[in-house]
């Protein structure tokens, strides 16, 4: 039986038992938030207590955003988190949360908050960063689980975590996808069909990048294996074409572009926007998953292609984990 708490009080008097892992969530709960919920309880064993939080939260909400017609389901998600295994719900109000209005002190994400959903969203992060923290206070888990499908969020929330001493585990679950491609989530439910074929185009568009990596790995991986290219720089520089040989080292010294990897998501991306109903583009960006800083030419090691893009009235975003190889 899960238990539905609706107050800070009723949640500090909650029994704790073993580890205590924490599912965030604004509510509409769909099966990605249920695999979040499965890992926390696989996280902490039958012996330990897995609290889902369900709050739509102002502050992370701009002028002209869906604050109000944002999906709010309760019944229904504390069904889903029960039979996912949670031991109970909070699902406080507004003034639970903010009894004194509007909080003055807040969280600042800082420059990594600045940047893509930051830009597109300003303030977003602050406002994330402060329920969180506030959230994570009045839950006291072991451990926080958060969505890879929120990438820049689970980043940030890291950061703070690190940051400012929170003692907690943060874990990132990977994103839930639909059979097609589209990744699960409470926003979906604004789409119309015809919508729903366009936004299509985003997991497209990511899976063409991964496709176009694991091309482009094959391709050095012959060239490395054959010695191909540098038995030709060797062949070159002995009729001293020292330009050209130098150039053919490059080649098989250099791992795959992103450039090259980011261009493949932009063709499907580039379709979509003749599509009817069009894909309106936000931004496509490569970047460094710990950092958010754009991922360039010579990048190695693990990054996130990431996508936000508006279908009529429905902001959606989506990234994929791409390894561009071992560094250096
Ligand atoms: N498809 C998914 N796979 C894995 N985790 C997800 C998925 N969708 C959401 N989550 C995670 O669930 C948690 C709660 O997210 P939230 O309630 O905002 O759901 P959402 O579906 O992302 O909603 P929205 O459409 O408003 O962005 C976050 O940690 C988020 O990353
Ligand atoms: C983490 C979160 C629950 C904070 O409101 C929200 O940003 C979300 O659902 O991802
Ligand atoms: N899913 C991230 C929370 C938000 O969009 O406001």
């Amino acid at each position: 039986m899960t238990l539905l708490v609706r107050t800070a009080a009723e949640l500090a008097a909650l029994e704790r038992s073993g580890r205590r892992a924490v599912v965030m969530t604004m509510g509409a709960l769909h099966e990605g938030h249920a695999t979040l919920v499965r890992t926390a309880r696989e996280s902490v064993g039958p012996g330990g207590q897995v609290v889902v939080t369900v709050f739509v939260n102002p502050l992370q909400f701009g002028a002209g955003e869906d604050l109000d017609r944002y999906p709010r389901t309760l019944d229904a998600d504390v069904e889903l988190a029960g039979q996912a295994g949670a031991d109970a719900v909070f699902a406080p109000s507004v003034d639970e949360v903010y009894p004194g209005g509007e909080p003055q002190v807040r969280i600042t994400a800082g420059p990594m908050g600045e940047r893509l959903e930051g830009a597109s969203r300003p303030g977003h992060f602050d406002g994330m960063l402060t329920v969180v923290a506030k959230l994570l206070h009045l839950t006291a888990p072991d451990l926080a689980l958060f969505g890879q499908k929120d990438a820049q969020q689970l980043a940030l929330i890291r950061r703070m975590a690190r940051d400012l001493n929170f003692p907690v585990e943060i874990v990132g679950v990977p994103t839930v996808r639909e059979a097609d491609g589209l990744a699960l989530s409470s926003r979906n439910r604004y789409l119309s069909p015809a919508d729903r074929t366009t936004a299509l185009a985003l997991s497209r568009a990511l899976f063409a990048a991964r496709d176009r990596l694991t091309a482009e790995h094959a391709l050095h991986a012959r060239a490395a294996a054959t010695h191909a290219s540098s038995g030709r720089a060797l062949a070159l520089s002995r009729i001293g074409e020292a330009r050209a040989a130098a150039d053919a080292y490059a080649v098989e010294a250099a791992g795959p572009s992103p450039a090259v990897v980011r261009a493949a998501a932009q063709s499907v991306l580039d379709e979509a926007a003749k599509a009817q109903p069009p894909l309106a583009l936000d931004y496509l960006a490569l970047v460094d998953p710990a950092t958010f800083d754009e991922a360039r030419d010579g990048f190695a090691g693990e990054a996130v292609l990431a996508v936000a893009a508006r279908v009529g009235t429905t902001r959606l975003i989506d990234n994929i984990p791409l390894n561009f190889g071992a560094p250096a």
